[in-house]
């Protein structure tokens, strides 16, 4: 059946056609959004949602919405989406990096404009017949200082637009490295530096618990008299109630407000006031944006839907188009590593440590080692997939490692799962052959071959004659048919293990059965999603 989407937003209707185009039905709703128990009620029928920033994804969303696996944000700013509830339920969040990005620094730049010279009141008063040109005396931006608070993709740009306007720019990031500063021809200073210094200061940062009110009472008293604010990146960075009072104060003359701590904002003190230029969040409001938002976010979505490439994920690793057919078969093998572990381990987990050696090492291991964590919680966490298995593993307090080698023996490349409990440490090891099928390599470090099955049965012994005829026997008294018979020891008379592809499950008695024959240690059927 084919995938369904729902778009919720105004998204450009260039989303439907590729939508369509790539075989993914769609329901373009873009109103609906707004409306929560509208969408409450029939988010349970879709696979995909596609939003902007009017859609709140919150967890009641997440939690009815059954068959959903992906929601993509026409745009960046995704904290409308409750990111780790989508997670938990394995729910892929993607966004759109770079397809707004120049249109909403150049909107902060618009917004500089109009607050250096008045032009919203100096429209308004010229259209009402007043001509008051003594009123309206801005200032140049040439020459003046900027500080960028939060230089990343816009912040960026900004700084690229304002040092072409002949502005000093100075900016504040803790991940802007000197190169990139040395690169942008701008300074990086640290925040109260920036509050000292700058006649401008517009921001670009993501909202989270330290960029809360960035800018409050304590900043703003820190900055220059008569210093201009603006702010097009979120609501809440700005302590709204702080700026209206230091707009009155004059100690800051003019700001510009794209975004607003409640949105939409129907009303704020800050409309109020002469100085003060607002938007209705139209940072992204181009006709260029919003084609490329709409288009990168439905091919984004389709692939995913259709082939399982992932790109632009906030809580999984990407998978390109171009990898995924390789990926694949080694995403299940890892899965069934996992599952292997998850399965004949009964004390709690605390480590896990994956080897990739030889030509897994080159691949995509983020993704693989998330598919093997997923195999291994799943006889825990039904629902757990790629998505939700790093989180459950963090929730759960265990640790994750992963070594890369090169090829050390004769497989091209393999997987090899360890995990530690408080008592012992177990591993698998596994690879795939040209026939792209998993197989098991090694087990608890003995060698064997076997392939996997739906249903097997996983016996550890001691090495003595007549094993494999008891074993044989006990099963076919049960009336269990055997498909498949692998065997491995680590020394003549030491310990061995068989695994065995049955046709069918075994139930307990024969179990019961088995674990009775002479030199058996641990005998457990298995299942495999194959
Ligand atoms: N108004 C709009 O319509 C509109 C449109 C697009 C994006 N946005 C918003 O603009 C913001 C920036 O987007 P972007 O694409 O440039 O994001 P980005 O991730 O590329 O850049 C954000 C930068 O902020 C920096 N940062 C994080 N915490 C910081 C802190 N405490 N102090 C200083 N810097 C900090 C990061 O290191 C990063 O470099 C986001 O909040 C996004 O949602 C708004
Ligand atoms: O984060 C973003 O991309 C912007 O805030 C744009 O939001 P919008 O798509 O709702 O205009």
């Amino acid at each position: 059946m084919a995938p369904r989407v729902l778009v919720s937003d105004q998204l450009s209707k260039t989303a439907v056609q590729i939508f369509k185009d790539r075989g993914v039905e769609v329901d373009y709703l873009p109103d609906l959004g707004k409306d929560k128990d509208q969408l409450l009620a029939v988010i349970d029928q879709y696979d995909g949602l596609a939003i902007r920033s009017a859609t709140k994804v919150t967890e009641k969303v997440i939690e009815a919405a059954s068959k959903l696996k992906v929601v993509g944000r026409a745009g960046i700013g995704v904290d409308n989406v409750d990111i780790p509830a989508a997670s938990r339920r394995g729910i892929i969040v993607m966004n759109t990096p770079f397809g707004n990005s120049i249109t909403t620094a150049e909107h902060a730049i618009a917004m500089m404009f109009a607050v250096a010279r008045d032009l919203p009141a100096a429209d308004l008063s010229t259209k009402a017949g007043k001509w008051e040109k003594n009123r309206f005396l801005g200032v140049e931006i040439t020459g003046k200082v900027l500080g960028i608070v939060g230089c990343g993709n816009i912040g960026s740009i900004v700084a690229a637009r304002a040092t072409g306007l002949k502005m000093k720019v100075v900016a504040f990031d803790p991940f802007l490295s000197a190169e990139r500063a040395e690169q942008l021809g701008i300074e990086k200073v640290e925040l109260p530096e920036l509050f000292r210094r700058a006649d401008f200061i517009t921001l670009h940062t993501p909202l989270t618990d330290k960029t809360r009110g960035i800018i409050d009472a304590a900043a703003i008293a820190q900055m220059k008299d008569g210093v201009r604010i603006i702010n097009c990146a979120r609501g809440g960075l700005v302590n709204e109630a702080d700026l209206y009072a230091a707009l009155k104060s004059g100690k800051v003359a003019g700001a510009g407000i794209d975004v607003f701590e409640t949105e939409p904002a129907k009303e704020s003190p800050l409309f109020s006031l002469d100085n003060v230029v607002c938007t209705p969040h139209l940072g992204a409001s181009t006709e260029e944006a919003q084609e490329n938002v709409a288009l990168q976010v439905a091919e984004q979505m389709s692939d995913y839907l259709v082939n399982g490439a992932v790109s632009n994920a906030l809580n999984m690793p990407s998978i390109t188009a171009e990898e995924a057919p390789i990926l694949t078969p080694f995403v299940k093998l890892a899965e069934i590593l996992g599952a292997f572990v998850g399965q004949v381990t009964e004390d709690p987990i605390k480590e896990i440590e994956i080897l990739f050696d030889g030509a897994t090492a080159a691949m995509n291991t983020r993704a693989l080692t998330s598919a093997a964590i997923a195999g291994l919680l799943k006889p825990l966490v039904q629902t757990v997939n790629m998505v939700s298995a790093p989180l459950m593993a963090k929730e759960r307090g265990i640790i994750v490692s992963e070594v890369r080698r090169d090829k050390s023996g004769v497989f091209d490349g393999y997987i090899k799962l360890t995990v530690k409990t408080e008592k012992m440490t177990r591993s698998v090891a596994g690879t795939c052959f040209a026939d792209r099928k998993p197989r098991f390599i090694q087990i608890k470090d003995i060698n064997l071959e076997a392939e996997v099955g739906r249903h097997m049965l996983y016996i550890t012994n001691r090495d003595v004659p007549g094993m494999i005829g008891e074993i044989g026997m006990t099963c076919g008294r049960n009336k269990v048919n055997i498909a498949n018979f692998h065997l491995g020891r680590d020394a003549k008379g030491g310990d061995a293990i068989a695994i065995l592809y049955l046709d069918e499950a075994v139930g307990e008695a024969a179990l019961a059965d088995i674990r009775n024959i002479e030199g058996v240690g641990q005998a457990k059927l298995l299942s495999f999603e194959v």
